[in-house]
């Protein structure tokens, strides 16, 4: 799966008139996570989901769904199902990999759905990069046509953030912009040297109220 994924990459890479190696080097070293999906039948399928509606957080997702069918994906404004085609594989863009090039490849929209009758599996690889590695668009997909569309984040954030703070839907990845930027500016601390000369300033002038305050112009 690790090898198709960055074959695939290289082909993404071409895609964007970026070197071909750029995102095979970008994802050779990765923490990636294969999952196994169990969907049991269930009497009344109209009234659940088996996977609602979400876009994976991830880079790309290689899907392997088995005979039953269940997976359907959202385009011109309705959901079509996604047939299970023998030997082949579903390939689709996550959260991260849009992230990456600056929302010119967008995530895709996908749900499962169960049947009254059968049992369902299917097995997902998702690749991710590094824990840590900040993932940043190529600067070639930043320009005036196509201005900066996320902030930086590594995927260890992205996980925590879904993992412990928001299910995965089709808005992630611009909740998680707006999470990210929250969290510095909260984490933003005055400097020891600011926060005395706003004291006394306050003192002063009956402002006190210096705790967090985020300092215009300190970057
Ligand atoms: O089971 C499926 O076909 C899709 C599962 C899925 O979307 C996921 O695991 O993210
Ligand atoms: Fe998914």
């Amino acid at each position: 799966m690790n090898k198709v994924s960055q074959e695939i990459m290289g082909m993404l890479g071409i895609s964007l008139v970026l070197d071909q190696a750029y995102f095979k080097d970008f994802f050779e070293q990765n923490d990636s996570i294969l999952r196994l999906n169990h969907y049991p039948p269930c009497q009344k399928p109209e009234l659940t989901l088996g996977t609602g509606p979400h876009t994976d957080p991830t880079s790309l997702t290689i899907l392997q769904q088995d005979q039953v069918g269940g997976l359907q994906v959202f385009a011109d404004e309705k959901w079509h199902s996604v047939a299970h085609i023998p030997g082949a594989f579903v390939v689709n863009i996550g959260d991260t990999f849009m992230a990456l090039t600056n929302g010119i490849y967008k995530s895709c929209l996908h749900r499962a759905v169960v049947n009254t009758e059968t049992v369902r599996k299917s097995l997902a690889f998702f690749l991710c990069p590094k824990l840590e590695r900040p993932v940043t668009p190529a600067a070639g997909l930043v320009n005036a046509a196509n201005s900066r569309k996320y902030p930086d984040f590594t995927w260890a954030a992205l996980l925590e953030f879904t993992q412990n703070h928001y299910r995965a839907d089709m808005k992630t990845l611009v909740a998680f912009s707006k999470w990210v930027q929250e969290q510095e500016s909260n984490n933003k601390l005055i400097p020891y040297g600011q926060c005395w000369a706003l004291w006394a300033w306050g003192t002063n002038k009956q402002l006190l109220w210096v705790n967090k305050v985020r300092l215009e112009g300190d970057k």
